[in-house]
């Protein structure tokens, strides 16, 4: 018995004796409910649910820190009750994991409910995704953004793009399909590289002019059809400041929900030589950094306060954002150097 609310139903890959790790049953567990209607049905009876309102996460304030709390099955269809809904609302969920214990979770959006009644009722508030990611805590934020990147991706996909007839999902959300022909659809991503690159001691931070005041980071790009992420590398790099990319090295990904789900793979790169050429289209601003520069710059949590002369320091992305990994990693590493000089 490896979950609470499944037993009567014959789970697809579970049975494979002597699955000692609780990583590969987990794992196992997560394919049985996004493959399986009717175990992940089933799971729906037993889950936690987290809810959105129009995409909007529901957070709670927890005295000096933000929540995301998820609610039971047992309330959702209370809630649903009381605002009149059809409980087969509840089909509408998506699968967003589960805990260590198996217990199915889900995400759901509850846009249609009255968005302020709700709000009283679980003592919280429905917040907008970009200022609910620097409230919630550093670890809650994968998840949240998880759920809401699939909850946005079912919103626009209701329709075969081949047929133009409606697509159903299946009930984990893991995809949709045409009826009318077959087609399968299943939740995107877009690849997109975004690399540090560095000459010699100094690192290459860029600006573009929708950025906040102040705010410089690594480059990215979203891959052409066809690209391997080095070429993507490479022309990005020559395409916004006009270098050659000498050397690439991988560094960390990261799910990115903003504005359309990324997977932002981060790299670091190092040039031939520093004479920068600005692709004004796609770059306001473009300098190299020494390390005080840059330890200067990561000081800042949150953007900082104009200066008396009107400007706004230099200062970069969030802990949220793998730009900051990426310009950490790139300190430390310089660190290293002068201690072993
Ligand atoms: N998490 C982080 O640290 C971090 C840091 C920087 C950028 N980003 C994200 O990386 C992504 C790319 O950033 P960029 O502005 O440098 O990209 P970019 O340099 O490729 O320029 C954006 C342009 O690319 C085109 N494009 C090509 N494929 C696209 C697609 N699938 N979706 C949307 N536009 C596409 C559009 O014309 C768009 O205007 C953005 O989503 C941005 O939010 C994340
Ligand atoms: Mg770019």
């Amino acid at each position: 018995m490896f979950c609470v609310g499944v037993a009567m139903i014959r789970p697809v890959t579970s049975t494979c004796a002597r699955l000692s790790s609780s990583y590969v049953k987990h794992a196992r567990y997560l394919f049985d409910l996004k493959e399986n209607d009717d175990i992940c049905r089933q799971a729906l009876k037993s889950g936690s649910f987290y809810v959105f309102h129009n995409l909007s996460p529901f957070l709670r304030n927890t005295g000096n820190s933000y929540s995301f709390p998820a609610v039971s099955a047992s309330e959702l269809l209370r809630i649903l009750i009381e605002h009149k809904m059809n409980e087969r609302m509840m089909e509408k969920s998506v699968l967003i994991g589960c805990s260590d214990s198996c217990a199915a979770e889900f995400a759901i959006d509850l846009g249609s409910l009255e968005r302020s009644r709700l709000e009283r009722e679980l003592c919280g508030k429905f917040t907008d995704l970009r200022k609910a990611a620097l409230q919630l805590r550093l670890k809650d934020t994968p998840l949240m953004s998880q759920a809401q990147a699939l909850l946005r991706w079912h919103e626009s996909h209701q329709y075969c793009s081949k047929t133009g007839k409606p697509t159903q999902k299946n009930i984990s959300g893991s995809k949709r399909v045409c009826h009318a022909n077959g087609l399968i659809y299943y939740p995107q991503m877009s690849p997109v590289i975004i690399t540090l690159v560095s000459h010699r001691k100094r690192c290459l931070l860029a600006r573009q002019d929708s950025y906040p005041a102040g705010m410089y980071t690594a480059l990215s790009g979203f891959c052409d059809i066809g690209e391997t992420l080095e070429e993507t590398v490479r022309r990005e790099v020559a395409e916004e400041v006009g270098l050659e990319v000498e050397s690439i090295r991988y560094s960390a990904s990261q799910h990115w929900p903003f504005p359309n789900s990324s997977l932002m793979v981060a790299c670091h790169a190092t040039v031939r030589q520093d004479e920068l050429c600005i692709n004004a289209a796609e770059i306001e601003s473009a300098k190299w950094f020494s390390l005080e520069e840059v330890e200067e710059a990561l000081k800042w949590q949150k953007v900082p306060p104009k200066q008396e002369d009107g400007t706004v320091p230099i200062w970069v992305p969030p802990k949220i954002a793998i730009a900051h990994h990426l310009i950490q990693e790139w300190v430390q590493e310089q660190r290293a150097q002068l201690k072993h000089r």
